[in-house]
């Protein structure tokens, strides 16, 4: 979602240039295509107009006018985890059966044309929020498909899930079959290829589609596959190959259909969060702590050794 609108800056100098703050994850494009900052924390403001000068000696004393510009704020989603798969692997199915969202599915790709969030209930009242994203493609990070228009919103979830087909999947009759292990390869290239930190993110691996025939052979063969990604990717064409592999925390089988699977990714889904937070809180103390340490001036061995060989004063 997208708001477009045209802003002039005040006359006058200094205090006249035009700041704007709003809710986090907007990122704010200028008319020329120039990112001009992005509001990730709270009450932050991003400059996006300057003041005119005030009059001077030089322009005769008559202010000149503020810079005028068209201005795009771009909301980027915020959820819990993106839903990250090529078309038809049953992102929205999943989302459906883990939440009370209804978005549309179908058996034709690019059935999601735009996000939509479901929150994931738990017993204890938890919620966690999961978005379904558009159907990704070979060549996303160069627009091909939704390109940009998904991949930002993959930018600003905590985690990832992938979701593959365990049968593989194949666009059109024209394009190459990919195998499940051919998928994971394919899209974790599109997201380094988009912003290599986005593979910084923890990442669950969700195997779909688990009642077809064949499905438990063939996700032995991926999970084979995934153990000796390394050496296996050497006979895959050098641009399907990423620079560095996803190491997920979690396989999950599943199948959205017929619930299979569906109570344990429930699970790993909030042991993964919980992990993370733990993570990130600890990370934050460990900060503090050593902001507080570079406070504190350290008194050296000489400095205590010079104060105690004063002698003593008892009266
Ligand atoms: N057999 C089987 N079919 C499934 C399963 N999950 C989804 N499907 C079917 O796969 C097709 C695609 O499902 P969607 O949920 O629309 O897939 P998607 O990943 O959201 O697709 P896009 O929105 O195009 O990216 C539909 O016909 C679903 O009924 C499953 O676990 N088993
Ligand atoms: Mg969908």
């Amino acid at each position: 979602m997208h708001l477009l609108f045209s802003i002039r800056a005040l006359k006058g100098a200094k205090g006249a240039d035009l700041e704007i703050s709003a809710p986090v994850g907007i990122c704010l494009t200028a008319d020329d295509g120039k990112t001009l900052g992005e509001l990730n924390q709270e009450g932050e403001r991003v400059l996006v107009a300057k003041g005119g000068t005030g009059g001077s000696l030089h322009s005769e004393f008559l202010p000149s006018k503020g810079q005028a510009r068209h201005i795009r704020l771009d909301l980027r989603l915020i959820a819990d985890l993106g839903l990250v798969g090529f078309p038809n692997a049953g992102k929205s199915s999943l989302l459906t059966a883990l939440s009370h969202a209804t978005p549309q599915i179908a058996s034709y790709p690019f059935t999601t044309l735009r996000p939509e969030i479901g929150k994931v209930m738990y017993d204890d009242h938890k919620q966690v929020s999961v978005a379904d994203l558009p159907g990704l493609i070979e060549g996303a990070h160069m627009n091909r498909g939704m390109g940009h228009k998904f991949l930002k919103h993959v930018e600003r979830t905590k985690q990832l899930m992938f979701v593959v087909d365990v049968c593989g999947f194949q666009l059109a009759t024209n394009t190459p079959f990919r195998s499940a292990f051919e998928a994971v390869q394919l899209l974790t290239k599109e997201l380094e290829l988009y912003k290599e930190e986005l593979l910084s993110k923890p990442a669950i691996l969700v195997v779909n589609k688990m009642d077809l025939p064949e499905a438990e052979e063939k996700l032995g063969e991926l999970q084979n596959q995934l153990e000796n990604q390394e050496e296996l990717s050497q006979l895959l064409p050098e641009d399907m190959v990423p620079k560095s592999f996803l190491h997920f925390k979690h396989t999950v089988p599943v199948s959205s259909l017929t619930g299979l699977g569906l109570p344990h990714l429930k699970a790993v889904i909030r042991e993964s969060l919980e992990e993370q937070e733990a993570l990130e809180s600890e990370r934050h103390r460990i900060e503090k702590l050593q902001e507080l340490r570079r406070e504190i001036p350290v008194v050296s061995k000489t400095t205590w050794g010079q104060r105690r060989s004063k002698p003593l004063n008892w009266n």
